[in-house]
């Protein structure tokens, strides 16, 4: 069987680590410099319950409160990776106005998301409890990890559940992954 093309943006506030989670996942390192990104896609072919996908992976300009999102978001990207940092309150804020936006630009009541806290390498300037994400991501009913793209902690869980969610929403039903980051 060919591989199944998915389409992921990874969307959150600036600096939160979406390149780094990215690239990690991709290309199996960490980078430990800013660069901010422009716009970036990483393609990746991954295997989820025995199918073949070829992953293209959407590396977003960090958003603020008042990012517009492009329209190009809601064409054909098949679901989102919403990423703070566990470190940055300020992450965390936006995240949920993305949400928002994500939900309001697909003009449909449910897509396909996995919230992510990043940098859980980080104790000592974790500011967002495990709790406060798991509620957040209880109320929009979507999967959600804590990571860490410097310790490729968890980085690779968050793209295997993306699939999955996203064949859920197709109505293909999928058998769980086994999985031991996934906080719920
Ligand atoms: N300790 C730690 N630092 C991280 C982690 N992920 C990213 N960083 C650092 O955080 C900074 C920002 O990471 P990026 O991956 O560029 O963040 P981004 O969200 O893509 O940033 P924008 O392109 O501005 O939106 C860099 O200095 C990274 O090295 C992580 O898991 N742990």
């Amino acid at each position: 069987m060919p591989p199944k093309q998915r389409k992921i943006a990874i969307m959150g506030y600036r600096s939160v680590g979406k390149s780094s989670l990215s690239i990690q996942f991709v290309e199996g390192q960490f980078v430990d410099s800013y660069d901010p990104t422009i716009e970036n896609t990483f393609v990746k072919t991954t295997k989820v319950n025995n199918q073949e996908y070829e992953l293209k992976l959407v590396d977003t300009a960090g958003q603020d409160e008042y990012s517009i999102l492009p329209t190009q978001y809601s064409v054909d990207v098949h679901g989102y990776v919403l990423v703070y940092s566990i470190t940055s309150p300020k992450s965390f804020e936006i995240i949920k106005i993305i949400y928002d936006k994500v939900l309001d630009m697909s003009g449909k009541i449910k897509v396909p998301i996995v919230l992510v806290g990043n940098k859980k390498d980080l104790p000592m300037d974790r500011v967002i409890s495990e709790g406060e994400g798991l509620k957040l991501a209880a109320l929009w009913k979507a999967q959600f990890f804590e990571a860490s793209a410097k310790q490729n902690e968890c980085v690779s869980d968050i793209f295997h559940t993306m699939v999955m969610e996203i064949e859920k929403a197709n109505g293909n039903l999928q058998e769980k992954e086994n999985n031991s980051c996934s906080i719920s």
